[in-house]
């Protein structure tokens, strides 16, 4: 192995140079370009990346709520005007004041060129878990770049390592007795590429020959830990918990992926326009995300590495029993997994069944 930072490498340094709103620079072919995250960005920068070829870059969703045309398809490209200063540009990327100030437009969008580029951007910025929005400067002057000590990564191999399945390594496990059985053990798996970490919950000596009881939990601080009545989640960990230890078997893995993979910052901000009357699915939306942003790669991935190939799966989701069977491992039942309704969230289950396909 070299000595020098491989790409992965690289690519966990600029993930934090722009959470701290420090600009990156993205090379390829045709030259460097600046790009740094809207919702981090200072003045000071704002100001030195100035030009009129100074673009924000949006996702398809954010750009239907403003009302920009997304010549891309996938994304838009707004020339940021010559007086929209920094206020400007966090209206842009926040939806939280878009009710009460409408009318940002009208826009100007690029459309000649490619948005290679603008794509990469975005994506390195969500797996951030920042507002996915970003300013891009294509051919920037060489003294923004020069003694500036910028992280750099070659644009070319950017995409195809962001979309690249983690790998996860087993970093240690140990016995934890629960209420919901004696024989639990605590499993913690580290991603080599630098990601979240993920945690098994093993419960008894599941037989590795035979499908085993298993649910795929993804975090949500709310619904888990604050006992939030707008979610199911506890009840679902809790009642998942409680049937493995009553069969003496199973394995749930806790999954880091909160609030359907954009973070618990953004869930947040999902609440916030929950209350001004958005459900759940058009929240994600106005935000700029997909409505579901998880890589369910990774449970399939820790579940055959530790031994399993069958599975009985606790879940009203469809698309969890679908991905499951697509990498490597059988579902040979699915078994539904209804509790902790409440008037709060009746809404947030009826969301998911019309528009995420859950099963009622
Ligand atoms: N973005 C967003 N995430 C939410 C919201 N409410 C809950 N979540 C997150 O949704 C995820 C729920 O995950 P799971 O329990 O795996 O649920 P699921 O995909 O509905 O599937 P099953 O529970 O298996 O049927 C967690 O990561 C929560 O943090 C919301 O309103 N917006
Ligand atoms: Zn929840």
């Amino acid at each position: 192995m070299a000595f020098g930072l491989s790409l992965v490498e690289r690519i966990n340094r600029a993930r934090a140079d722009l959470r701290l709103g420090v600009p990156i620079v993205l090379s390829g072919a045709q030259g460097p370009a600046l790009v740094m995250a809207a919702e981090t960005a200072t003045a000071d920068r704002l100001d030195a990346l100035r030009d009129p070829g100074l673009v924000l870059a949006i996702t398809r969703h954010r750009a239907e709520t403003l009302k920009a045309r997304p010549y891309d398809g996938d994304l838009a490209r707004i020339i940021v005007p010559r007086d929209g200063g920094l206020g400007w540009l966090r209206a842009m990327a926040d939806p939280a004041d878009d009710l009460r100030h409408p009318m940002k437009g009208p826009f100007h969008c690029a459309r000649d060129g490619t948005a290679d580029l603008h794509r990469a951007a975005i994506a390195l910025v969500k797996t951030a878990q920042l507002l996915p929005a970003a300013l891009v400067l294509e051919s920037p002057p060489a003294a923004l770049i020069a003694g500036n000590d910028l992280t750099e990564l070659p644009f070319d191999l950017l995409a195809e390592a962001l979309a690249r399945e983690s790998q996860l390594a087993p970093v240690v496990n140990a016995r934890l007795p629960m209420v919901a059985s004696q024989a639990g053990r605590v499993h913690i798996f580290r991603p080599r590429d630098g990601g979240e970490e993920h945690y098994a919950i093993e419960i008894g000596q599941p037989d590795r020959t035979k499908p085993v009881l298993a649910r795929l939990h993804s975090a949500c601080f709310t619904g888990d830990v604050l006992g939030s009545l707008k979610c199911d989640c506890g009840p679902q960990l809790n009642a998942a918990l409680a049937q493995m230890g009553a069969e003496g078997a199973g394995v749930l893995l806790y999954l880091n992926q909160e609030g359907r993979g954009i973070g618990l910052a953004n869930k947040m901000r999902a609440y916030s326009l929950q209350d001004q009357g958005f459900d759940t699915v058009e929240a994600n939306h106005r935000l700029g995300f997909e409505d579901d942003e998880r890589d369910f790669r990774i449970g399939a991935g820790l579940l055959r590495q530790m031994g399993f190939g069958q599975v009985r799966l606790l879940t009203n989701n469809p698309r969890k029993v679908d991905m499951l069977n697509a990498h490597g491992l059988k579902v040979v039942d699915r078994v539904a997994l209804r509790v902790g309704e409440t008037a709060q969230n009746a809404r947030y289950l009826a969301t998911k069944a019309a528009k995420s396909g859950h099963l009622l």
